[in-house]
């Protein structure tokens, strides 16, 4: 286990808070005039990744300081703990070994002195295997069709994965297959997803760590009844039902033939889990070799991570940049920004990448931590957030820092879209950092025939700062490799970022809570008598909610 640093207290912390002192005002503009290298110094590549960290406000000393802090608590010790299946996740008791997953040099990874690696090889040659026959044809449903539609149902790491991953590579495809994603216990989801496909040529995947989620298990025996109905006999279940689990008992208790089971292990976090079996669904979608490639992107990243020297190390810089202006400039929030519309729920699987992990206020001592920890992670996709929300990052009162992502070449050459996509790109990033001085829009109203009043007037709401902070991230094209690398470099930004602020990143306590009372709510909302067991606020809703129900 690595030790436990309250960061407020290195010397790196003290003098980066002098530091901030001395820097907060100084003006981005400043920083580029005066170095003309700076792009040069700021920038990092990896592959066919560009990560310029130029548009921050950071100096040298202030890249010295934030490196000092990453040594300071140990970070490398973290690093090589996590690797070699320590168990890290404390509170759980257990390792933390996603990268065990995707590690495709094969090198042994030993939890409890055993080497994973062959159990994962095994579950990746099933997956081949199934995702094989089921996009060839070779797997036929009850009524000897091939499989044309796959619905996975799951939530939270069981669904985000999945979603965000064959979304950003829909290019990749296959033909003859649609997926479909069905987590919402709202009725609506699994009943509008019903519409679409048809019982003969449809693959139902129940993913689910535990088994036991409340709205998994419930949509799956949904779609359990609605299957039966037309199929009437079980026996043809196994030809249309399979399960990603680690619970192999409640597999077999729900009536899922352990055969068609695909497992993985509790040193896996939900949240972490896309490159386990829970990506089932996109190897069958966009196929087994384009899993694989993902798979490859994803340990290549974990290499550069776990060998690159903090100084040239993306993930590290990244989190501490992260750091920097979560907890010295008190920035609350980072908006993920990603130019392709293929990538249109990157930011929403960082909200549980992230926020799951990072949203925690007690350290590794068990004690209330005395400074920020994980920021809220949201974003759109360019151009649509320009046109919604930019308008708070340019003008507003609080600082966003932002990660622009974008490919350079499209999977979709259309006339020039993609240079006007990118035109935008590199046009945000420019205002955000330079804004507009008042002479500038004094230029601009001057040929406008305003009065002098009216220039007066209206100047200063036309004048934008600037000095708003971010990270380009250019990559060559979303390809199923540069994925997994962008992908597993945020996860590895998460990390640092955890092991820095002292916190477990690798456990969910937050979300137990609200699970719990709504399991005891529930039996309540049947009948029609009063409920009084709550606070008043909770009855009355539920009150009401039961009255207009049963008008
Ligand atoms: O895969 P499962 O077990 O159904 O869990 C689904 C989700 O449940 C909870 O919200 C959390 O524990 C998440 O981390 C998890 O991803």
């Amino acid at each position: 286990m690595f030790p436990s640093t309250d960061p407020t207290t290195t010397s790196a912390w003290k003098k980066l808070k002098n530091h901030y002192n001395s820097i907060k005002s100084t003006h981005l503009k400043e920083l580029f005039a005066g170095d003309a290298d700076r792009f040069e110094k700021f920038s990092l590549r990896f592959e066919n990744i560009l990560v310029d960290f130029s548009k921050n406000r950071i100096t040298g000393e202030t890249r010295d300081n934030l490196l000092a802090l990453a040594k300071e608590t140990d970070l490398k010790v973290a690093i090589d703990a996590m690797f070699s299946g320590e168990p890290i996740n404390k509170t759980e008791g257990r390792a933390v070994l996603h990268t065990a997953l995707r590690n495709r040099s094969n090198n042994p990874v030993k939890v409890d002195g055993e080497d994973v690696m062959p159990a994962v090889n095994a579950v990746l040659e099933k997956m081949k295997q199934f995702s094989g026959a089921v996009l060839s044809g070779e797997w036929k449903g009850y009524t000897s069709k091939q499989i044309t539609s796959i619905v996975n149902i799951g939530i939270g790491g069981s669904d985000l994965g999945p979603v965000m991953v064959t979304e950003a590579l829909k290019a990749y495809q296959k033909p003859g297959i649609e997926v479909h994603f069905v987590s919402n216990v709202d009725g609506t989801h699994i009943a509008e997803t019903l519409k679409k496909v048809d019982p003969e040529t449809t693959l139902f995947m129940i993913a689910s760590k535990t088994f036991t989620t409340q709205e998994t298990m419930t949509n799956a025996h949904s779609a359990r009844d609605w299957f039966m109905e037309i199929a009437k006999d079980e026996e043809h279940i196994k030809k249309h039902f399979v399960a990603i689990s680690t619970n192999d008992k409640a597999v077999a208790d729900f009536g899922i033939d352990t055969q068609n089971m695909f497992g993985f292990w509790d040193w896996v976090g939900g949240r972490y889990s896309l490159w386990s079996a829970i990506g089932l669904s996109i190897a069958c979608t966009i196929g087994y070799e384009n899993f694989e490639a993902l798979l490859e992107g994803a340990h290549a990243m974990d290499n550069h991570f776990k060998s690159q020297p903090f100084e040239q190390n993306i993930p590290v810089i990244l989190a501490l940049l992260g750091i920097w202006y979560n907890n010295f400039f008190e920035a609350e929030s980072h908006a993920l920004l990603p130019y392709d519309q293929y990538m249109h729920r990157f930011a929403a699987y960082f909200q549980q990448g992230d926020m799951e992990s990072n949203g925690k206020y007690v350290d590794r001592n068990g004690k209330k931590v005395n400074y920020q920890t994980g920021p809220i992670i949201w974003g759109e996709p360019g151009t649509n957030g320009q046109h919604a929300f930019y308008q708070l990052i340019h003008q507003g009162t609080k600082l966003i820092p932002c990660d622009f992502l974008a490919p350079a070449i499209s999977h979709n050459p259309l006339g020039d879209h993609h240079d006007k996509l990118m035109a935008n790109f590199f046009a945000q990033t420019e205002a955000l950092m330079n804004g507009k001085t008042e002479e500038e829009v004094l230029g601009e109203l001057k040929d406008q025939k305003l009065s002098e009043s009216e220039i007066n007037e209206l100047k200063t709401f036309k004048v934008f700062e600037g000095n708003r902070p971010t990270n380009s991230i250019l990559f060559k094209k979303l390809d199923p490799r540069t994925l997994g690398s962008l992908i597993a470099m945020y996860e590895h930004k998460i990390f640092v970022q955890g092991v820095i602020w002292n916190i477990y990143s690798f456990d969910q306590w937050g979300v137990e809570l609200g699970k719990q009372l709504a399991k005891k709510i529930l039996p309540e909302l049947s009948g029609k008598e009063a409920v009084s067991s709550h606070d008043g606020s909770t009855n009355g809703l539920i009150n009401s909610y039961k009255s207009f129900r049963n008008e």
